[in-house]
């Protein structure tokens, strides 16, 4: 049997390459897979202007022919001619995004240098023309050297054009043709050079402010240094949350002494003067100590935001995304949850395919949010020595670092598992608007972050008072006999003793098992909890001379601190968001899961970071 012409649509990730596929072939379409690989193969009928029948294939978008991943590779042996179960193209088409020709000209010209017929399809005019972008398509056309069409792929606009174009090629294309070997030019450095050359003659005409934010973005967006950029930003950022607070910490800790030290000089010693001192200014003073490292995480999300890098950011995860099976959609959601989870789940509503929302609620409250910084610069400040790893680099900022992307780690293998599992699907790529860059507004930062600090003090002003003073309650009753430890005899530590029995095998002592309890309501009570048992059980020399993380330092062996860092990266420690999943869901099936696999997390974590720090000897 005789075959129909093969062609392939080839070209960068989220050229449009899919929804060309689909408006040249509609309904006439099969899904295979590749042999021997995980790739899908997809694979239609479309027919030239003469009526003869064309077998088109839709690749794996890639960067290059230098494949980093599987699918990548696929693309690679295909238009070479190497992969098992395709024959050898006999015409490529080539999808370039006309927005950002300057990087997707770079494969197109690596693939010209191949020398087999092809022609591009200069897709997304519409959004260039959108964008104040004019083209001469005569010199792009001399500049490649083959046929270039102008498409609009999701208006289904320049298809007979490109029909046409394709037959002439096929017409002009020798009947077969040995594949070629490695004979490509492997430098891509020369072909990133010729891509802005080219681009350069192409593109007649664009808004300035657009061609200096495409420099910017040629370095931001890169494959190599987009990432490297990102890592240095969050990297600075975490080490500023401490070096730049010590000040501005020590003037909340004058303020929260002087109000105990006038407190206990004025009023009479009784109850309400213990609950004034020890549960609320003490108590919930321990956790508004941090208001300062808040606002500086704040402070760069907010300016990173204004001046338009967060969508860059968006644009570098969406790959990464990908390959654990979620697209860019599921970031914002994700990155919301960096301040909060519960904004972020309801901002996952804008996820049409129910799968992907799913697993993104399950591994929302994996991202870091602000609650838990309380509780993760207490710990760092109290057993992480404040001294530079090299020149500049502060150690208690890097385990910052890590601890945040281990968060990070946690949601990438979860989301993994969970696409390959119970939410089973694949990621599609989305296409994101880059806006300009701009210097952010003063004004606009700082209505930010003074919303963040209102959200903060009312959330301590509320919740974590109304919790702290509960528990030092619990906590003060029934008063222990002589000689018995206030904490372990009371009510609360009584709940303590009890779950310590789990607990204690992944390092936790009782003061830490009597603080995940009331943490469930809000993650820094467990500051404030830990203030309040180590103030109840304080002898009077000791009461009020020594800060918590003192307290912390000389009673907590390290690998007890580590585990309980690393429980608080992955327990579902709120309440509030487990609530929001049930209202999201409607059910408790999805909350279970969460809860279920969070302590379960959780809980190996903290054990293996205890043991391992155990056997290294720390
Ligand atoms: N405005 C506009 N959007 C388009 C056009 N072509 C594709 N898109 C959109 O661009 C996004 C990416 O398109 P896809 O067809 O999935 O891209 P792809 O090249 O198959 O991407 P990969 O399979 O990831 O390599 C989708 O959201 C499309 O709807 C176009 O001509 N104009
Ligand atoms: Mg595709």
């Amino acid at each position: 049997m005789d075959h129909p012409p093969l062609v392939a649509l080839v070209g960068n990730p989220n050229a449009g390459k899919s929804a060309l596929f689909n408006a040249l072939t509609g309904a006439r379409q099969k899904v295979g897979n590749y042999p021997g690989v995980t790739v899908e193969r997809h694979s239609g009928r479309m027919a030239l202007p003469d009526g003869r029948p064309i077998e088109l294939v839709d690749l794996p978008g890639t960067y290059s022919l230098d494949p980093s991943s599987p699918d990548e590779a696929v693309t690679r042996d295909v238009v070479l001619g190497r992969q098992q179960g395709e024959r050898l193209p006999d015409v490529l088409v080539v999808v370039a995004d006309a927005t950002n020709l300057d990087n997707h000209l770079r494969f197109v010209l690596q693939l010209k240098a191949l020398d087999r017929p092809m022609l591009v399809a200069l897709n997304m005019v519409d959004m260039a023309e959108r964008d104040g972008l004019k083209f001469d398509l005569d010199a792009l056309s001399a500049e490649i050297g083959c046929p270039v069409v102008p498409t609009v792929a999701v208006r289904k606009r320049g298809l007979d054009a490109l029909r046409d174009a394709l037959a002439e090629v096929l017409a002009g294309a020798p009947a077969t043709l040995p594949p070629p070997l490695d004979s490509f030019d492997a430098d891509i450095r020369h072909f990133q050079r010729e891509a802005r050359r080219v681009a350069g003659v192409a593109i007649t005409e664009q808004p300035r402010a657009r061609a200096v934010t495409r420099s910017m973005d040629a370095i931001a967006l890169h494959p190599v240094f987009g990432p490297i950029i990102l890592l240095t930003l969050m990297f600075v950022m975490f080490q500023a949350v401490f070096s730049w607070s010590e000040a501005p910490i020590g003037w909340i800790e004058g303020l929260q002494g002087w109000l105990a030290e006038t407190a206990v000089a004025t009023l009479p010693e009784n109850f309400l003067r213990d609950l004034l001192v020890e549960g609320i200014i003490n108590g919930v003073g321990s956790v508004v100590v941090f208001l300062p490292q808040i606002l500086i995480l704040f402070l760069f999300i907010l300016v990173l935001e204004a001046s338009g890098y967060m969508v860059r950011a968006a644009f570098l995860m969406d790959r990464l995304m990908a390959s654990v099976g979620l697209s860019g959609r599921a970031f914002i959601p994700l990155l919301s949850s960096f301040a909060c989870a519960i904004p972020g789940i309801m901002a996952t509503r804008a996820i049409d395919d129910p799968k992907e929302r799913l697993t993104t609620i399950l591994i929302a409250p994996l991202m870091t949010c602000s609650a838990r910084l309380p509780v993760y610069a207490l710990i760092i400040g109290a057993f992480i020595p404040a001294r530079q790893v090299v020149p500049g680099v502060g150690l208690q900022g890097l385990v910052l670092f890590v601890l945040y992307l281990s968060g990070i780690v946690g949601a990438v293998l979860a989301a993994f598992v969970l696409r390959r599992t119970l939410a089973k699907g694949q990621g599609g790529g989305f296409m994101m608007e880059m806006p300009r860059y701009q210097m952010p507004s003063l004004r606009d930062v700082a209505l930010g972050l003074w919303h963040r600090a209102y959200v903060f003090l009312r959330r301590a002003g509320t919740t974590i008072m109304a919790v702290t003073v509960a528990l030092w309650l619990l906590a003060s009753y029934p008063v222990a006999p002589e000689g018995v430890k206030q904490s372990e005899y009371s009510a609360a530590g009584r709940i303590a003793s009890g779950l310590e029995v789990v607990l204690k095998p992944i390092g936790f002592n009782h003061e830490m098992s009597l603080a995940v309890i009331p943490a469930m309501a809000a993650r820094e009570v467990a500051v404030s909890a830990l203030q309040t048992v180590y103030a109840i059980d304080a002898t009077d020399e000791e009461q009020g001379a020594q800060e918590l993380g003192g307290r912390l330092s000389g009673r907590w062996s390290l690998p007890t601190a580590l585990a309980f860092l690393a429980w608080f990266v992955f327990a579902p420690q709120c309440l509030s968001t487990i609530a929001v999943v049930r209202r999201e869901t409607n059910g408790w099936r999805v909350p279970g899961l969460m809860l279920g696999y969070l302590f379960a997390l959780a809980y190996a974590a903290a054990g293996i970071t205890y043991w391992s720090a155990v056997a290294l000897g720390l």
